[in-house]
């Protein structure tokens, strides 16, 4: 089973362009679709979803034509969106199966089982019976992927799903969601490059509508070496640092700047090659040193 994205556009009415002739190949597995805000990650999860519809464009779920087919699609299809609101008053227990009912359980013997195999898999069978508004944020998450996997979806979608997590909770998360990518397409959006680097087997980066790379991790890693160098810096420099070098990211350490330029030829003057890593691939493609943004800045010079 795979995802196929062709040319999938979108244009508001207001004339926001947030999607421009997206083409993705999505395998079995984990995807991340790594990018920053207003990219157009959510505009696509819903549309993959089958909540809003492209300007134009095809999808297709293994043979069954997505927009062709919402209510097959939606049979087999999870969906954690990025905001989602829950009845503080009800429990756990009584949501899922509320939910479960809408999804066509309709018999309660089995829905019961069910709705139990799905809080013990996100681990909040000892919380079943209390009451959601007290869940904290990592619990509420893993209660919006129990209600995704209503119904075995062989689709996941999950937007941003780790966006104001802890550290435990976002791990713990991130684990569930690697078993389920054991048997399905899970397409993960993010603005996180760590959800994408530690879980990831495909990936693609987004950035104003367009797919500026579509790639394996470690192949893209793997492609930068030797092309990453490091300088510690007083932040008074920058300026004369950005003018003289391919400056792809700068992040403060104890009081210092650590800029990363882009070269592929020692750029001396005290810089150290690094060893890359997927950050370093996600900020050479925004910044056009990699993917077909690149491309694009060739035909342009
Ligand atoms: N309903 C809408 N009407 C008009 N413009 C919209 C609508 N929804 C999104 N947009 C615009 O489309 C662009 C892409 O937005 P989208 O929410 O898909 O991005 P995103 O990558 O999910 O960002 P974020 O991480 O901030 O959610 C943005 O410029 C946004 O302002």
């Amino acid at each position: 089973m795979e995802l196929n994205i062709t040319n999938i556009s979108k244009t508001y009415p207001n004339g926001v362009a947030a999607l421009k002739h997206v083409s993705l190949r999505i395998p079995k597995g984990m995807y991340g679709l790594l990018g920053p805000n207003g990219a157009g990650k959510s505009t696509l999860m819903r549309i993959l979803a089958t909540l809003q519809d492209p300007s134009e464009g095809t999808i297709h779920l293994g043979e069954t034509d997505v927009l062709n087919s919402k209510d097959e699609v939606r049979k087999t299809l999870g969906y954690l969106p990025q905001e989602f609101g829950l009845y503080p008053k009800a429990t756990a227990e009584n949501l899922l199966d509320y939910f479960a009912v809408l999804k066509g359980f309709s018999q309660k013997a089995s829905r019961r089982e069910v709705v139990e195999s799905l809080l013990k898999k996100v681990n909040l069978w000892d919380a079943r019976r209390l009451k959601l508004g007290g869940f904290s944020g990592g619990m509420r998450q893993r209660f919006g992927i129990a209600v995704a996997l209503l119904g075995n979806p062989k689709l996941l979608i999950v937007d941003e799903p780790t966006a104001g997590l802890d550290p435990t909770e976002r791990v713990r998360f991130l684990n569930l969601l690697s078993e389920l990518g054991e048997n399905s397409v899970v397409l993960l959006s993010t603005h996180i490059v760590e959800d994408v680097s530690e879980l990831c087997t495909n990936m693609a980066i987004i950035n104003k509508g367009e797919i500026l790379l579509e790639t394996q991790p470690l192949v893209a890693i793997r492609s930068l070496r030797g092309k990453i160098w490091r300088l510690m810096i007083d932040k008074s420099r920058l300026p004369e640092i950005e003018t003289n070098y391919q400056v792809i990211s700068t992040k403060l350490f104890s009081g210092k700047t650590v800029v990363h330029v882009y070269s592929n030829t020692n750029p001396g003057n005290g810089f150290d090659m690094v060893e890359p890593d997927l950050e370093d691939v996600y900020f050479s493609t925004m910044t056009g040193h990699m993917g077909s943004g690149r491309k694009k800045q060739e035909v342009a010079l």
